[in-house]
């Protein structure tokens, strides 16, 4: 229910710029994945838009800066997972799945029946319903990603800007998690920005992909355009294939590269 756009956007650590010059527009309802080879500076331009990170340049939700929002209502616009959360291990998946219904409560009022019920949808799609009562500290690493992923589906943002949402997670529970944000995204108009290192998942998913490298961006566009057998070997120094399959989706196959 957001439309983000970047304007020049420039951020990095310690006076050191690794994201150069981004710009972008994010329509509302459109999924926009950001691939590159490690280090390029994904996870940094991702905190950046979530307003976590000090930057350069604009990053406008529906015409507004972002660090101009209260942290309350940055909260019920934006739900933001990172590569690696800190987690309170002591709680249990529902219990943590609920702290992404808290923009949303009045002061000092509790979850009612509707935060429950919206908590109890998002844990049964993530096949998490078996786990509701399991502390995080106990979780497979995949099972912990999913409950991350749960607490900021619940959060019922207008943007999810989601790094790497896939990691540590089988082929079966991965395409369960994208096609859950997939259907909120069409259904709801949710804008969607991740992060992603399996390009055929960008492929398939993402209207629009953006490569970066080494902090800038080298390619935009649609996945057809931006995943080709040349930008891979050119910026990853991958061997790849792009083959289509199934009703006409890319798929990238890497291949072992010549001797
Ligand atoms: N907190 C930090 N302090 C200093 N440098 C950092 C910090 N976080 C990241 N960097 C550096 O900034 C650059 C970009 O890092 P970033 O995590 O954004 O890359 P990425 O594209 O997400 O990488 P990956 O695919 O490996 O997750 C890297 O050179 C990294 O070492």
């Amino acid at each position: 229910m957001t439309t983000l756009r970047l304007r020049d956007v420039r951020a990095g650590y310690d006076g050191r710029e690794v994201v150069r010059a981004v710009s972008a527009e994010v329509p509302r309802g459109s999924w926009l994945a950001i691939v590159g080879p490690n280090g390029a500076g994904k996870s940094t331009l991702l905190k950046t838009m979530a307003g976590l990170l000090p930057g350069a340049g604009e990053v406008l939700l529906d015409g507004r800066p972002v660090h101009t929002l209260s942290r309350r209502d940055k909260a019920r616009k934006v739900g933001y997972s990172p590569q690696d959360p800190i987690l309170p291990g002591g709680l249990t998946v529902t219990d943590y799945a609920l702290l992404g219904r808290t923009p949303h409560l009045g002061p000092l009022a509790r979850e009612g029946a509707a935060d429950l019920s919206v908590v109890e949808g998002v844990l049964t799609r993530l096949d998490l319903t078996g786990l509701a009562g399991r502390r995080l500290g106990t979780l497979s690493g995949g099972e912990r990603q999913r409950a991350v992923l749960a607490r900021v589906l619940t959060q019922q943002a207008g943007l999810l800007l989601l790094d790497e949402p896939t990691t540590g997670l089988d082929i079966g529970h991965a395409q369960a998690m994208l096609e859950l944000i997939d259907r909120l995204r069409r259904e709801d108009g949710t804008t969607v920005v991740s992060t992603l290192h399996d390009l055929t998942f960008a492929a398939q998913y993402a209207d629009h992909v953006l490569l970066l490298s080494a902090g800038e961006v080298v390619a935009a566009g649609t996945p057809a355009e931006v995943l080709t057998a040349e930008a891979l070997a050119r910026y990853y120094g991958a061997a790849a294939d792009i083959l289509t399959a199934g009703r006409g989706e890319l798929v990238v196959a890497p291949i072992r590269p010549p001797k």
